[in-house]
């Protein structure tokens, strides 16, 4: 949204009077509080397991997860579309399990910007003023700015069927902002559109809830969408929080496998080694063909070193490899070139480099996420399970902590290539041998389970 509009809708909103106490809502923004949170959907689905976030006042909070992972399911709790089976959910302190979805106080963007299709886009927005009974005249003038502000001041007198997708978007968050809701929550809201409008989009929802301090729990499956819009990002996966922190915390400490996998543009670079303490004069990462070396100094050394002997899983991104002449000391790996892959602003390298590579695991929870938590949660762990028991009547407990990964441990590893990022300009050809330089400081330390071996900070 360009700055003057942008100022335009602020100072306008500011000056507000919707026919409620809108002005005074919005000094006071919800805090929502997620505590252990279960859904179970009938015929024993477990959708959302035991999920304890807290999302702070005027934040644009981001739960992002592939498909299915449960993301839907909490906004719409949230929302209280869907009954929580288990848990609890307070909005600015209250407990709001049982509270009716117009007492919430809350607004919600879907994908397809679903609109009153009877209705021109000025009826659209204009409705949820109508239902508060504002003032015709007011209606009308607000709509006005409000439209001007997202630009579709130029559809108010067409109906939905006849906007392009961008435009829907932008009448569905006008609809929601018109009425200043104390939360918005938006579910994938930009998924149907093409990339250029996307971005476009992206920036103005940025700028207009950051403007607005509405707090905002958006969801999508998109890295680029969450690390880009996010104050903070919830990472899910089968239900179960991952992770939680900023953008920076999570792409660089993220706290298990699965976090630095999903959050990694190009494919994370995972590899099993064996850790070796050599009279303990030093960490050895041993690889097989190749070994790593890690002093003693190094902070994560006291935590590795209590794996000696036995197997973890290395991580490293393309761009924590940087090709060197042969030769060259310090940490590396070296191999055959097997093919470059040209993407335009960058080549990426495969290296066969003889390392036994491993698919990221897809563990429970990780441990201490500063989600929040009011002591109960044995009681409700407890509760969780017994229900379970009885909703699956006999079949055995689930355990959904660790789903072991296909080869670790178990001795026939695939050997896959080492995916190297070389920049806009190639450094080597297919069938040259290549080496490549080891930034000890970018190597992530997972158990087999996929958990951090040092903690993240968070
Ligand atoms: N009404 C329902 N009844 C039974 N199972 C459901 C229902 N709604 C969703 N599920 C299941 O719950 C799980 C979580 O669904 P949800 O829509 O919350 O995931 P999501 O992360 O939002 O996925 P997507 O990004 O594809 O929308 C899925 O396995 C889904 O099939």
């Amino acid at each position: 949204m360009a700055r003057d509009a942008m100022y335009y809708l602020i100072n306008h909103i500011d000056g507000w009077d919707p026919g409620f106490d809108a002005r005074e809502e919005r000094v006071t923004m919800s805090t929502v509080v997620l505590d252990s949170v279960t859904k179970v959907y009938p015929g024993g689905h477990l959708a959302v397991d035991r999920m304890s976030l807290r999302a702070e006042e005027g934040e644009l909070l981001v739960l992002l997860g592939p498909s299915g992972c449960g993301k839907s399911t909490l906004l719409r709790m949230i929302a209280g579309l869907e009954e929580i089976t288990d848990g609890d959910l307070y909005l600015d302190g209250r407990l709001a399990n049982d509270l009716a979805p117009r007492d919430r106080d809350v607004a919600m963007v879907f994908q397809n910007g679903a609109l009153y299709p009877h209705r021109t886009v000025r009826g659209n927005l204009s409705f949820p003023l109508e239902i508060a009974k504002a003032d015709p005249a007011m209606v009308r003038e607000r709509v006005v700015e409000l439209s001007r502000a997202l630009h579709i001041d130029e559809t108010l007198e067409r109906r939905p069927g006849t906007l392009s997708g961008g435009q829907r978007q932008r009448v569905a968050m006008g609809r929601a902002i018109v009425r200043q809701p104390s939360l918005f929550l938006m579910d994938e809201p930009l998924s149907n559109l093409d990339a250029g409008m996307r971005t476009e989009l992206r920036m103005e929802i940025s700028s207009l809830v950051r403007a607005l301090g509405v707090t905002t729990i958006y969801v999508t499956h998109d890295q680029v969408e969450a690390l880009t819009l996010a104050d903070r990002i919830a990472i899910m996966n089968r239900g179960i929080l991952q992770d939680v922190g900023t953008p920076g915390q999570i792409y660089n400490d993220p706290a298990t496998a699965f976090v630095a996998a999903f959050l990694s543009s190009q494919q994370l670079n995972l590899l099993s080694a064996t850790v070796r303490t050599p009279q303990n004069q030093y960490i050895m990462l041993d690889f097989g063909l190749h070994q790593i070396t890690m002093p003693w100094t190094d902070p994560r050394a006291y935590a590795v070193s209590q794996h000696t002997g036995s197997q973890i899983i290395v991580g490293i991104r393309p761009d924590g490899l940087a090709p060197i002449p042969e030769g060259a000391d310090g940490p590396h790996f070296s191999g055959r070139v097997r093919t470059l892959e040209y993407h335009g602003h960058e080549w990426l390298a495969y290296l066969e480099v003889g390392i036994p590579a491993v698919p990221a695991p897809e563990p429970g929870p990780a441990p201490n996420l500063n989600g929040h938590s009011n002591g109960n949660g044995h009681a409700a762990t407890s509760k969780i399970r017994s229900m379970m028991r009885r909703l699956m009547s006999g079949a055995e407990e689930p355990t959904p902590e660790y789903i072991a990964p296909a080869a670790a441990g178990s001795g026939h590893h695939r050997r896959s290539d080492l995916v190297v990022r070389l920049g806009s300009r190639p450094v080597w050809r297919a069938g040259e041998h290549g080496r490549v330089a080891v930034d000890l400081s970018r190597l992530m330390l997972f158990t087999l389970q996929g958990n951090r071996i040092d903690p993240p900070r968070r």
